[in-house]
């Protein structure tokens, strides 16, 4: 009877949406051919009894790993078999959904001789990595050094009488330390390492070296290689290989050394080319480019869960003859949908760094390097915003679902454990935050010198303005005009900004001011991330977006979105008086009214982002909605489930008993 009931509830919620559904999933994927692929890979993968993943808790980590491995392996039969294209194969991929040594292979190790080979390299080593032949992995991380590339003291000797390079691990904390894939299943690297000729230090370079055998899969002479060890989590990130490495003097051909840089010649003299230095750092760019992509999927994904669980949980009060539903209080909605609204913000950016990044890519093939830095803090900074947010997003989403969200079928705790390290991974977000800081810096200090600041810095063209202008809200209904809310947005970056400029500049020494403010420095990145997110959701929506209520939607998400910061972060408004109280508090009156318009929206709304139960992956996300059952029928499969008296009961439990009977009759 109540197992209906809670079906009954998600039906009855779906009718209430005000707006086209369809054309919702449409904008979600980014167009109809997008929409159609994803569509198709979910299922596809949902269908295949092989991609099972709702026992992954429970399985050892020898299991675990084995059983990745044959996943990764009947993914990439599927791929063969249904000659899929680069779009549907790394869809495909995305819906496998278990971290796996196909991730940095086709995520970083073939982008990186991409970016960084030349014309000849690329031709040579492409080809064996596209077909599987190899299998690579991105070897940059050391035991002491991660943020601090720079740092790094892996070195590769130019020997000329061979013609090669030495690669070497002159120290324990040399040793490469976490790359994905490296553990046990790469048979080849990029690894990062210093480059020495005729004794001189050149910096950091990247080299492909062999790492095992292509026959056998053992190691090669000189290196020593192995898995980091288990890690967050029980199944989790634990289904990947992130490995240590150590080199004993291991030779390479001078031709494996990545050139499109530097390069080394026949006798060992190092060229510049003509290419930024920073070029290095490229693949760092990209990935960080598809991280922010992906956060608008795990934020979405824990959204999903916890609307439609809220829409099925019931307590307290009354409706209709029933307990309340939760997402009708008001402290869920002021929870819940400011996540619901950055989910979509995240998928806009997302989709615009994406413009961005083939921008700036297309720009250096044409040697115009100048829009550079900015993609780098652009990546950089919305890395860090996005993975940051959407972590903490997903514990809010299991605190939203109660006690039942604490529970392994809800899908929750994997999902946390399987995100958070994204908040480390490809740049700890504090440190890429202070890059953005050093660009806003830069960008500000320039300023007086003529150089125009470009992309989504060129609000700051318009500093003396931006530094007194009041903030144009006098009724309520101002706070839903978006000229008015991103000017508000632009003036508290601009006034960060020039106020932290300011102090900096009482530091005889930038280095030590940089240290002291960085707390501060890194309050000013976040205030210059936020407002490029809210400017890209308000440009979204002056594109033509077809469908009958869709837009009506997403105006009140990118509302609530702003509105949402503007709550959180009301001390920075405040205290550069880009607002006062009494607009602080129609603000608020504004979010209370746009929870209630988007309110009987809300399931639909997750809806639109199309996923299967196989992904989601959560007993309480159920597209039905007939959560109670289901917890009851995983719960029934647990292994302790299996015996009705556990395993231990005659060694441990009966004779604590017995001695209990035994102390009671004394
Ligand atoms: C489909 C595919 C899915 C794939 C998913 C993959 C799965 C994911 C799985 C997980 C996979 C996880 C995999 C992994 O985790 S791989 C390992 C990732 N590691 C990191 O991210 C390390 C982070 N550290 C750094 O990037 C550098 O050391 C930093 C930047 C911190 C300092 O650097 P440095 O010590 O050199 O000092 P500097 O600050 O003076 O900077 C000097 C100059 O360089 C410019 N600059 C700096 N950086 C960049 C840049 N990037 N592009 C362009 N320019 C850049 C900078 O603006 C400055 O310019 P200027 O002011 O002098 O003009
Ligand atoms: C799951 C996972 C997968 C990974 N995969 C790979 C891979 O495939 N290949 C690879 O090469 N690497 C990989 N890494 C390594 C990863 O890139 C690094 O861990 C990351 O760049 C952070 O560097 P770190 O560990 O040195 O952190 P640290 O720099 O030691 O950070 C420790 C603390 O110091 C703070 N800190 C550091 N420097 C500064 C500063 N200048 N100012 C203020 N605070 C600072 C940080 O904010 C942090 O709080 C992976 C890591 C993880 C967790």
């Amino acid at each position: 009877m109540e197992a209906e009931a809670a079906v009954d509830y998600l039906v009855d919620e779906r009718s209430k949406a005000q707006f086209d559904i369809d054309a919702m999933k449409i904008i979600w994927a980014g167009g109809k051919h997008e929409f159609e692929v994803s569509d198709r890979m979910a299922r596809l993968v949902a269908s295949d009894p092989v991609f099972r993943k709702d026992n992954r808790a429970i399985l050892d980590r020898k299991e675990l790993f084995k059983n990745t491995l044959r996943k990764a392996a009947h993914a990439w039969k599927r791929i063969i078999e249904l000659r899929l294209s680069e779009q549907e194969a790394s869809k495909l991929r995305f819906f496998v959904d278990e971290p796996a040594y196909t991730d940095l292979h086709w995520g970083m190790f073939i982008p990186v001789i991409k970016g960084q080979g030349t014309e000849e390299q690329r031709k040579k080593w492409l080809p064996m990595a596209y077909r599987m032949q190899i299998i690579g992995c991105y070897a940059q991380t050391e035991l002491g050094h991660g943020s601090n590339v720079q740092g790094l003291e892996t070195t590769a000797t130019f020997d000329p009488e061979l013609d090669e390079f030495v690669i070497h691990s002159p120290t324990l904390t040399s040793s490469k330390w976490w790359p994905g894939g490296l553990g046990r299943a790469s048979t080849h690297a990029v690894v990062f390492a210093r480059l020495i000729t005729d004794g001189k230090d050149h910096g950091i370079n990247g080299f492909i070296v062999q790492l095992r055998s292509l026959d056998d899969h053992l190691p090669l002479p000189g290196i020593i290689i192995g898995d980091i060890g288990m890690k967050f989590g029980n199944g989790a990130y634990n289904t990947m290989d992130n490995g240590f490495l150590r080199f004993d003097h291991v030779r390479i051909p001078r031709d494996q050394m990545l050139m499109r840089v530097k390069q080394v010649t026949r006798e060992g003299k190092v060229v510049q080319s003509d290419v930024p230095w920073q070029l290095l750092y490229g693949t760092m760019v990209y990935v960080r480019q598809t991280i922010v992509a992906d956060a608008s999927c795990a934020l979405s994904r824990a959204v999903c869960i916890a609307t439609r669980y809220s829409a099925v949980r019931r307590q307290f009060g009354s409706q209709n003859g029933h307990e309340t539903q939760v997402i009708d209080y008001r402290t869920q909605q002021s929870r819940l949908f400011p996540l619901l609204a950055s989910a979509y913000a995240f998928r806009f950016v997302g989709e615009w760094l994406k413009w961005l990044y083939m921008d700036v890519t297309q720009r250096l093939q044409a040697r115009d390097f100048s829009t550079l830095p900015e993609a780098h803090a652009c990546t950089a900074g919305l890395k860090s915003l996005t993975t940051s947010v959407t972590a903490d997003a997903i514990e809010e989403c299991r605190k939203l679902c109660g006690g039942h969200g604490y529970l392994c079928s809800s899908g929750l705790p994997e999902l946390f454990a399987v995100y958070v390290p994204a908040c480390t991974y490809e740049g700890d977000n504090i440190v890429l935050l202070l890059q953005v800081a050093r660009f806003l810096m830069k960008t500000v200090s320039q300023l007086g010198s003529g150089e125009r600041p470009v992309g989504t810095t060129t609000y700051l063209l318009r500093l003396e303005h931006l530094l007194q202008c009041p903030c144009d809200v006098q009724g309520a209904e101002d706070w839903l005009k978006p000229d008015v809310v991103v000017q508000l947005f632009e003036a508290r970056s601009a006034r960060m900004t020039v106020a932290c400029a300011k102090s900096l500049s009482k530091f005889s020494k930038p280095e030590d001011g940089f240290m002291d403010l960085s707390a501060d420095l890194v309050s000013v990145a976040t205030a210059h991330c936020q407002l490029i997110v809210v400017s890209k959701f308000v440009e979204k929506l002056q594109q033509d977006i077809p469908g009958e209520g869709v837009k009506q939607q997403l105006e009140a998400l990118c509302s609530i979105y702003a509105l949402s910061l503007l709550k959180k972060h009301l001390g920075d408004f405040l205290s550069t008086s880009c607002i006062t109280s009494k607009q602080a508090s129609l603000a608020n009156d504004v979010l209370r009214s746009l929870y209630s318009q988007v309110r009987p929206n809300a399931i639909a709304l997750v809806d639109a982002f199309n996923y299967t139960d196989h992904f989601l992956g959560s007993v309480l996300g159920r597209y039905d909605g007939n959560v109670y059952p289901k917890l009851y029928e995983e719960a029934l499969k647990d292994p302790l489930n299996e015996s009705v008296v556990p395993d231990g009961y005659h060694e441990y439990l009966q004779p604590v008993l017995k001695q209990r009977l035994r102390t009671a009759r004394l």
